[in-house]
């Protein structure tokens, strides 16, 4: 199995309290990978050191064969590691067409290419086209997007991530505050991404999770408490404890 992106032996604190320990992480081309775990686990920070805006203590990531531990975020970008925000990026008063344009103008600029401007043109409109239909946004293209419904929204966010092509697309919990119905229609969206696109994905709603994970990973106090198969991972005693808790109630339903 060709990996995408890996971690070994990620550790950060801040200050005496260790987020990220010794997390060791493989994330396969293609796959549907979700990062779980209770509230504080060291997920968005994980996710943090993925993308750049934060540097580990000691460990390493690699893209491929290439460490990237020390590269600022935008040449993460440009290796292709790419992640959503919690907080929208968006411009609100510009449709959606025009924000995704902005991201390809983006990208184009990051990569450094020279095109005749009306082949550049057409390339641009032809990309911004494209990618909207890879998210079902096509209906919405020239629509001010902050008149959109939230979910909405969200999905011009990961377009917007899209337009950066790239191999490894992180995604930090799309579906949050949206109405339960159109979390639905996010997650159908992220599953019908192209098939070689690693996601990993921040969710707490279980039902989703279980509907898009190939593979699960769960964290607890920072470090690996257990992964693979969502069934095994379902099964896991010590991952039911954290979820259900000693006396048996907690917010999960595996
Ligand atoms: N900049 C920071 N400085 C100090 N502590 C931090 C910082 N960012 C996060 N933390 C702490 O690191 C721990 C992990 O936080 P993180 O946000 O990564 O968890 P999470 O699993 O994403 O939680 P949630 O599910 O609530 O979003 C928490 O104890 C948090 O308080």
């Amino acid at each position: 199995m060709k990996h995408s992106l890996q971690t070994r032996n990620l550790s950060l604190s801040f200050g005496g309290l260790a987020v990220t320990r010794d997390v060791n992480i493989s994330l396969a081309e293609g796959a549907r990978t979700a990062l779980i775990g209770p509230n504080g686990a060291g997920k968005t920070t994980l996710i943090n050191l993925l993308s750049g805006v934060l540097r580990p203590n000691s460990g390493d990531i690699l893209m491929g064969e290439q460490s990237i531990v020390k590269l600022p975020q935008y040449e993460r970008v440009r290796s292709g590691i790419v992640r959503t925000f919690q907080i929208s990026r968006l411009f609100k008063e510009l449709t959606v067409a025009e924000n995704v344009e902005i991201a390809v103008l983006q990208r184009l600029r990051l990569a450094t290419e020279w095109w005749p401007s009306r082949a550049r043109t057409s390339r641009v409109r032809d990309e911004v086209d494209e990618t909207l239909g890879l998210l079902g946004l096509r209906p919405y293209a020239r629509r001010v997007v902050g008149k959109l419904a939230l979910g909405e929204q969200r999905l011009a966010e990961i377009a917007l991530a899209l337009a950066m092509k790239p191999r490894v697309l992180l995604l930090d919990e799309p579906a949050a505050g949206v109405p339960q119905g159109e979390g639905g229609r996010i997650m159908d969206a992220v599953e019908s991404l192209p098939k070689d696109l690693s996601v990993l994905l921040i969710e707490h709603d279980m039902d989703l999770v279980f509907r898009f994970a190939s593979h699960i990973i769960v964290l607890a106090a920072g470090a690996v408490l257990a992964e693979g198969a969502p069934r095994e991972v379902a099964a896991n005693e010590r991952v039911k404890q954290i979820y259900f808790g000693r006396d048996g109630h907690g917010q999960a339903h595996f």
